[in-house]
């Protein structure tokens, strides 16, 4: 059974590789075809933007009639289509990574494409994996999809591959190491190559494995050079290292000259104009057709850029019958086709599988059928001004469903908690009493009067160029905002049976809250998108158990977390590879609530674990396939267990799998995730979970050799519920 596994995933896993491979040199040819039809000019104008709102896109390039190329474009965002409606509002990616559900990923992803497809959207500017959140309080750490590389590979290899099967070209960003919004444009992040590699580039191998068509270059320095001009992190790591054979696009305006950004590996520059820089800084367009006549660019550097470009058109098939664009984000966005489809279903999937039963004494949850119920807080309605009221997102009134910035999308509608529970109530005759601001003394009037009180509290965040409540993007703290302690503690003095719903962009400091011995039970509902309150009362009115899994830590006090935004040059990056549950692990510091910790309305029993690794060490060698040498992602062997709903009631359970390296390894963290799995089980079913392991699972980066090597020694390995709830645990050996 188990050899049978490790053949057919071997054999799913070349035949991925060889059939990107044969994609890619199929388009590749077109576009060598099309290169040769093409003039100067319109070669120029197929790797430049044609200005910020020059076109009906964030991003446009200029058309080329010769070989009938469209001017491609580009829109935002990870979560929908910015600037456009009616679209759907998915949940944020930090909530798609809060399922640890591939399926829905994958699922999430194909909606995604199909919408932007159905509006002509040529490129989907996400999924994100930079920042990774490093920083707990980094502005825009949502919009990706977890702290841990592993859990973010994944999410962004499923998203990638649901977006580019429904035709959209997907663009991985932000490439690389911008991992706050403060001083975002100048500061340098001086990444260590070791963490580098197996931190930040990691999630982005998954997605050049996943053939993404582009990549979005960030704002920052990366060790002092720009990022988008770079030769080390685009033209040797990206293009060399990884074998990404798509092309680079500027984040928009990060891009700060001609010649440099063309040599090292910059193809395509966004969006084209001063946008919010000094005037005159237009570095292609005409600068680049300079440049090249002076010889400071050698013409096959444009050509290569041209054929990349031409190539990711391709290699989605948007040579043929592509739809027209079929909105324009400056004048509201009104599309002439409905694209949403029935994809509220997988928003509500994905928002309800990703919600985190964080604390539930007494079983206070599910809800039964209450005589009263106090539903209290600003965050359980929607912002009486309307869900789409703030330009970006970029205020926090009302409950909160998504970040701020330009990685939104507008609400077609949003179904706010309150809403929700009202309809509830009536099939279970529970009179509702409500308070739906933060007053405190209203807040408690209305709680004393119920049996029990569900309080809505919630934290925000988003990118830089938008400040809320005194936060410039990354967040000031880890609390609450509008004084949710208070809020909780006004309710639990007065009622003995409190419920706290947490709307999120990353972790929150829950320990005053904790401290009230009424509040009973917490739930991290996260970004939930657009069906925010009836994926909530799924969950909370048991009509499914909660299975989200926290895709970050969630510590007892902001400092444990060692790390944060800095308002300085120069991020040295000094906490290495340790960050999130590598940092707790190796300092012994206990969380709050650890990485991949999350309650059940049932309870799993795991046995029976089957080690079967084979392989020797030493470096990964093979051609470069897109992700990297190819042996590094040859499956070595699998780890197995056996996981039992021990309950009375169907759940699904996320069985992960961390391991830990030989001492011959240098300096790591005790255990790292390398694997998981959610299954649904029916009261007392059991199933298999099986993490395949490949040769990256068990290396480490050598810097002095610049080789992924697989150490020599034994191996520890680790399964159960969460990192700190490890339920089995066994080794293997491995040899030279
Ligand atoms: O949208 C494409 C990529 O753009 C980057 O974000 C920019 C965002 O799209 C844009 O709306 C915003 O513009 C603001 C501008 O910076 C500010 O000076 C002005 O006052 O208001 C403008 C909004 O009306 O700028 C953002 C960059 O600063 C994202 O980083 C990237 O992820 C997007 O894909």
């Amino acid at each position: 059974m188990q050899l049978l596994f490790s053949i057919l995933a071997t054999t799913t896993a070349v035949q991925a590789y060889s059939l990107g491979s044969a994609g890619w040199d199929a388009a590749y040819s077109k576009a060598k075809v099309a290169l040769h039809k093409l003039n100067q000019t319109e070669k120029i104008g197929i790797v430049t933007g044609v200005t910020w709102e020059g076109g009906p896109c964030v991003g446009n390039t200029y058309a080329a009639e010769s070989i009938g190329y469209p001017s491609l474009c580009l829109q935002d965002s990870p979560l929908g289509i910015r600037y456009a409606n009616p679209v759907t509002a998915f949940p944020a990616g930090i909530n798609a990574g809060a399922t640890w559900d591939r399926s829905l990923m994958y699922a999430r992803g194909a909606a995604i494409g199909a919408e932007s497809k159905g509006l002509g959207v040529n490129v989907q500017l996400g999924p994100v994996a930079g920042p990774l959140g490093k920083n707990p309080d980094g502005g825009r750490l949502w919009e990706g999809f977890s702290v841990d590389p592993y859990l973010s590979g994944v999410a962004m290899e499923e998203t990638i591959q649901g977006m580019q099967d429904s035709g959209v070209q997907a663009c991985a960003k932000h490439w690389l190491g911008n991992e706050q919004e403060h001083n975002r444009e100048t500061i340098s992040s001086n990444i260590g190559d070791r963490a580098a590699h197996e931190l930040y580039v990691w999630p982005f191998m998954n997605a050049v494995k996943a053939n993404v068509a582009s990549v979005m270059c960030s704002y920052n320095k990366v060790n002092a050079t720009w990022a988008c001009e770079s030769d080390a992190i685009l033209n040797k790591l990206m293009k060399n290292e990884l074998g990404f054979r798509g092309y680079v696009m500027s984040d928009w305006n990060a891009q700060h000259s001609t010649v440099n950004s063309a040599l090292a590996g910059l193809d395509m520059t966004m969006p084209g104009s001063d946008f919010n820089s000094p005037p005159g800084s237009i570095f292609w367009g005409a600068n680049l057709q300079k440049a090249i006549a002076a010889g400071s660019v050698p013409q096959a550097r444009l050509d290569n850029m041209v054929t990349r470009i031409l190539a990711a058109w391709y290699l989605l098939d948007q040579d043929e019958g592509y739809p027209e664009v079929a909105f324009s984000s400056w004048d509201g966005g009104k599309a002439s086709v409905d694209v949403t489809d029935d994809h509220s279903s997988v928003v509500r999937e994905v928002a309800r599988d990703s919600i985190v039963l964080l604390k539930n004494e007494g079983k206070a949850l599910p809800i039964t059928r209450p005589k009263s119920l106090a539903v209290i807080g600003s965050d359980a309605i929607v912002n009486p001004d309307g869900p789409n009221a703030c330009s970006d997102h970029g205020c926090d009134n009302g409950t909160l469903a998504m970040g701020w910035g330009s990685g939104t999308a507008q609400f077609p509608y949003l179904v706010g908690p309150l809403h929700a529970i009202l309809l509830q109530s009536k099939r279970t005759a529970t009179k509702v009493i409500q308070s739906t601001t933060d007053d405190t003394t209203a807040a408690a009037k209305a709680a004393a009067a119920a049996e029990t009180a569900v309080v809505f509290i919630n934290s925000d965040s988003g990118e830089g160029y938008i400040t809320v409540e005194g936060n410039a993007g990354d967040r000031n703290n880890l609390d609450p905002w509008h004084n949710g302690n208070a809020l909780v503690q006004a309710v639990a003095a007065v009622n003995k049976n409190v419920i706290v719903v947490v709307h999120s962009v990353g972790p929150v400091i829950l320990e005053t809250i904790l401290a009230q011995p009424n509040v009973k039970a917490i739930v991290w509902a996260g970004l939930p998108g657009q069906e925010s309150g009836n994926a909530l009362v799924d969950v909370m009115y048991g009509a499914v158990s909660p299975s989200g899994k926290l895709p970050y830590t969630i510590a007892k006090q902001r400092s444990d977390y060692g790390t944060g935004w800095l308002n300085a040059e120069v991020d040295s990056f000094t906490e290495g590879l340790f960050i999130d549950y590598r940092h707790f692990d190796e300092t012994g510091l206990v969380p709050r609530y650890e990485f991949g910790y999350g309650l059940s309305y049932t309870t799993f029993a795991y046995s029976a674990i089957g080690i079967h690794v084979s392989a020797t060490a030493g470096p990964s060698t093979g051609t470069v396939i897109p992700g990297g040498p190819s042996e590094l992602f040859e499956s070595i062997g699998a780890i197995s267990v056996l996981v039992r709903n021990s309950g009375s009631i169907t759940g699904s359970e996320v069985a992960q799998l961390y391991i830990g390296l030989p001492d011959s390894a240098p300096w790591t963290p005790p255990k790292q995730l390398r694997g998981f799995q959610k299954l649904r089980l029916a009261a007392k079913q059991s199933a298999l979970a099986s993490f395949e392991l490949t040769r990256r699972d068990l290396s480490y980066w050598n810097v002095a050799t610049q080789e992924w090597v697989v150490p020599s020694g034994t191996f520890k390995v680790y399964v159960g519920s969460s990192s700190r709830d490890i339920r089995l645990q066994g080794t293997f050996t491995v040899k030279w």
